[in-house]
């Protein structure tokens, strides 16, 4: 299984080692062109909006949009999550655009900016110790969204078949069975390809 981490900012390296510990191919794509050889991609947490910008100016977007064509697993963590959602609170338009769900960022007040939750999380753990940092929330989640789960009566992290968002960093812990969860999303992709 080769699983890329969009390269461009943000928690990548984390999220490589994170892949690794569970036995997939990990890579650090930079350009566009190294998506067609993954079978699945991460989007980590940093900053959306200057990802976003460099998403942009390294032209990325074409091929982002259809990589998710395609029905390739993507897994969005906090900033990745935003970049995935069909609508971001206060923006007009979507980045990516292409996960039912409509997210609010640094939802969960100055005060909290970061902390450690104990999460139970449908189909992964039920004590995954999740840190967020200016950590998104899901507001909305479309009709085909799996709710996997909540904080503070909040949704932080959701399944929409091919893709994977959460509002934690995942890859910031020693628990690597969330990324596990991905790397067996995209095995399962891979064994049963969407018809495009
Ligand atoms: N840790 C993170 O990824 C923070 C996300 C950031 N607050 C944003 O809006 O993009």
């Amino acid at each position: 299984m080769k699983i890329g981490v969009l390269g461009l900012q943000g928690a990548v390296r984390e999220h490589i080692r994170s892949i690794e510990a569970c036995g997939a191919e990990a890579v650090t794509v930079k350009w566009p062109e190294e998506l067609d050889a993954l079978d699945g991609l991460i989007i980590p947490g940093g900053e959306s909006t200057t990802m976003r910008k460099l998403i942009d100016k390294y032209n990325f977007m074409p091929s982002l949009k259809q990589f998710a064509a395609e029905g390739k697993p993507m897994f969005g963590t906090c900033a990745g999550l935003i970049l995935l959602a069909k609508q971001v609170v206060g923006y007009e338009e979507p980045h990516i655009g292409v996960m039912d769900v409509k997210v609010e960022r640094n939802s969960f007040g100055r005060q909290r900016e970061s902390f450690e939750a104990d999460l139970d999380i449908n189909g992964v753990a039920d004590n995954f110790s999740a840190v967020f940092i200016r950590a998104p929330h899901i507001v909305e989640a479309g009709e085909n969204v799996e709710v996997l789960a909540k904080c503070n009566g909040r949704i932080v992290a959701a399944r929409e078949g091919q893709f994977l968002g959460c509002s934690f960093h995942p890859e910031l812990t020693d628990d690597h069975r969330l990324t596990a969860y991905f790397v067996k999303m995209a095995a399962e992709a891979k064994e049963k390809p969407a018809a495009v």
